[in-house]
């Protein structure tokens, strides 16, 4: 966007003289820096300046361009905090409810506090409320790579601030000639609603600037206790969860955590979070709730790590002793699930209680003889576990629990925010709710009962959390375009979908669509023939292949795609490894780690060889994989490619 010098010292000249006529009341940095930002409105920035200086809080002037939206404040030194503070709620009371394209508003937290000060402020500590700046440094400031908002957003922006910024001169420098590479400005005629969404075109950062007027209420609404966002895939819960921890994050002085079950998530919301709010990315912790247990009891002096081969082993000995009776039922991994998942996952102390307790999520029907063997399993398995000093997940869990019981965190977090919290288990929930502790907005927990991806259930109230009057249910999705949603729509859970507490929620055929559009292509096939097949359609994708994964269902198949792609040349990125980082890569994984993400393309491979023979606990098995599939199908954007392997028939 550069202008000539000639033209830059021509802008800069007229700059300098409609400032001076603007306003007399201003003192000599006000008038040289506001001269600099006006000679950026050649530059596609839009520049409102105070007609009169009396109330020290207000903004000097509102600047809007590529990188934002900011109020001013020029001063000889950085301001103190509450002046900051004062400053920043004026300017965000400012931009309340204004509407963005698609019916979208724009979040309080949007507006940027931008401090110019004299002199060079590079080592300065940075500030958590304001972005500060030398004078000097204005020209590195315009030069950010950073581009938040497109043209017609600014635009949109800058004619909803001449309405709103009353005592405010909305300046701007004509261009002294006409030159190809500056930015042209919009009237406010010329966005008509085709435009808009035109230029909306699925800018996938929009979301950064714009949220549905439901996700902004979430965002700043006042919750006097724990509170709860739920909704099908898509519809912005995740995003909500980020914005609120901004703006939770302005408004308070402690440490936010951020926190979910599944391993490599929060890496990939960390980096979302870093675009959105850099100011506050060392007050958020954004760690899996594992991770968050080890660290915490090893601060505590607990030695304690889970051996994953040792563990299978105390398992499997347990188990040659009760196989047996329990083996013509179900299979091993089912009564392994059922210990892992609900003795051990809600925390049943004794026989007795497991001999009442409501098994939600799991539809084999035990009886109490059942039980009972399923208990002494559970006995020899935690009799291993101790002869050899091993300790399992929920061990740690439930180790944790015990300790911040006894003795909370020095210095407690602000507000928890859980995603993803369908697979967390009771005991964990129960550990979140004790870390979160008990007043206003501090635990919020994020999910959708329809993509429970692991086995077993829970309601809130099990774990004594009650979110009457303070759950949220999102219904706009955002993320599929309407092919992929039907595709991914044939997976929906046949029964009512539970809103996590028992309450009736929304499932996936009930969203409102955002996005237009989208391509599926279905393939079935042999083992033989699924090798050209993948290998075509990763060579055909009509997205770019960093922008795609590929997703199976079980380790098994991730190991024979991966050899398939390698086989044909074609590099890969698992999961495990993913940081939201932009390569050109493709992404492959299992469901399991793909939950929560997004792509523009995906690849689905689903292998029938897994459907076993009918078992009692058959049904729970097809519930399971049926939101398995629709978690992956809503995985992508744009384009979904889902390639069925059944066995060869020949
Ligand atoms: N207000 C918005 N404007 C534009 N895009 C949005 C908005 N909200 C969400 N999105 C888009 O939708 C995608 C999905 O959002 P998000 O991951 O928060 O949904 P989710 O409900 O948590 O999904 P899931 O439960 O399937 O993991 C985001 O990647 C983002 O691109």
């Amino acid at each position: 966007m550069g202008l000539s010098n000639h033209s830059r010292r021509q802008v800069e000249k007229r700059a300098g003289e409609m400032i001076a006529r603007s306003t007399s009341e201003l003192r000599p940095l006000e008038r040289r820096v506001l001269t600099a930002l006006l000679a950026r409105t050649a530059e596609g920035w839009h520049l409102f300046v105070r007609q009169r200086m009396g109330d020290p809080n207000a903004a000097v002037a509102f600047l809007i361009g590529p990188g934002g939206m900011f109020a001013v404040l020029i001063k000889d030194e950085p301001p103190d905090t509450p002046t900051a503070r004062a400053t920043l709620w004026q300017a965000e009371q400012r931009y309340s409810g204004v509407r963005g394209p698609g019916g979208r508003v724009l979040p309080e937290s949007a507006v940027n506090l931008l401090v110019i000060c004299a002199g060079d402020h590079r080592g300065a500590q940075p500030s958590e409320l304001y972005l500060l700046l030398g004078e000097s440094e204005l020209p590195s400031f315009f030069g950010r790579r950073d581009q938040r908002l497109d043209r017609r957003a600014t635009t949109l922006f800058a004619n909803e601030a001449a309405k709103r910024l009353v005592e405010y001169e909305r300046l701007q420098v004509p261009l002294p000639e006409r030159t190809t590479d500056a930015v042209g400005l919009l009237a406010e005629g010329d966005l008509t609603a085709d435009q808009v969404d035109a230029a909306q075109q699925r800018s996938f950062e929009s979301w950064l600037t714009f949220l549905h007027p439901h996700q902004r209420a979430v965002v700043t609404r006042d919750y006097s206790g724990p509170a709860r966002i739920s909704g099908p895939a898509g519809t912005g819960k995740t995003v909500v969860a980020l914005h609120r921890l901004r703006y939770l994050a302005r408004r308070t002085t402690g440490p936010l955590l951020f926190t979910t079950f599944v391993r490599t998530l929060p890496t990939v919301h960390e980096s979302s979070f870093h675009r959105l709010a850099p100011e506050f990315i060392d007050r958020v912790e954004f760690v899996n709730l594992h991770a968050w247990v080890r660290s915490f009891l090893g601060n505590r002096g607990h030695d304690v790590h889970v051996q994953q081969g040792k563990v299978d082993n105390a398992f499997s000995r347990a188990w040659l002793a009760h196989r047996d009776r329990l083996e013509p039922l179900e299979q091993h991994s089912y009564w392994r699930t059922e210990i892992d998942r609900v003795i051990k996952g809600r925390g049943i102390p004794s026989l007795d209680s497991y001999l009442r307790t409501l098994r939600r999520g799991r539809t084999l029907r035990l009886d109490g003889g059942v039980r009972t063997v399923v208990w002494q399993l559970y006995e020899s398995y935690q009799r291993n576990l101790s002869e050899k000093n091993l300790c399992d997940f929920n061990d740690l869990i439930s180790l944790a629990l015990a300790e911040l019981t006894e003795q909370p965190l020095d210095k407690p977090y602000e507000a928890v925010v859980v995603d993803e919290v369908q697979d967390i288990t009771l005991v964990g929930l129960r550990l979140l709710k004790t870390l979160a502790g008990v007043g206003r907005n501090r635990l919020l927990l994020v999910g959708d009962g329809q993509q429970q991806v692991y086995p077993g259930g829970w309601r809130l109230s099990d774990a004594d959390i009650p979110v009457q009057g303070r759950g949220e249910v999102l219904r706009v999705n955002y993320r599929n375009r309407a092919e992929v949603l039907r595709f991914a729509q044939r997976f929906d859970a046949k029964n009512q979908v539970d809103d996590l507490d028992g309450g009736s929620g929304v499932a996936l055929r009930d969203v409102e669509l955002a996005n237009s559009g989208g391509k599926t292509l279905y393939w079935k096939g042999s083992p033989r023939d699924l090798s050209t097949a993948l290998v075509t359609a990763v060579h055909n994708l009509p997205v770019p292949r960093g922008q795609s994964a590929l997703i199976v269902f079980h380790h098994r198949d991730l190991a024979m795609c991966a050899k398939i792609l390698n086989n044909a040349g074609i590099g890969t990125l698992h999961l495990d490894n993913y940081r939201g980082d932009t390569d050109d890569v493709l992404k492959i994984g299992t469901v399991h780690r793909a939950k929560g993400l997004d792509f523009q393309g995906v690849l689905v491979v689903q292998s029938d060889s897994d459907v076993t023979e009918e078992t009692a606990g058959d049904q729970e098995n097809r519930d399971l994989r049926g939101r398995q599939h629709l978690v992956a199908a809503t995985r992508a954007r744009d384009f979904l490619w889902w390639g069925r392997v059944v066995p060869d028939q020949s």
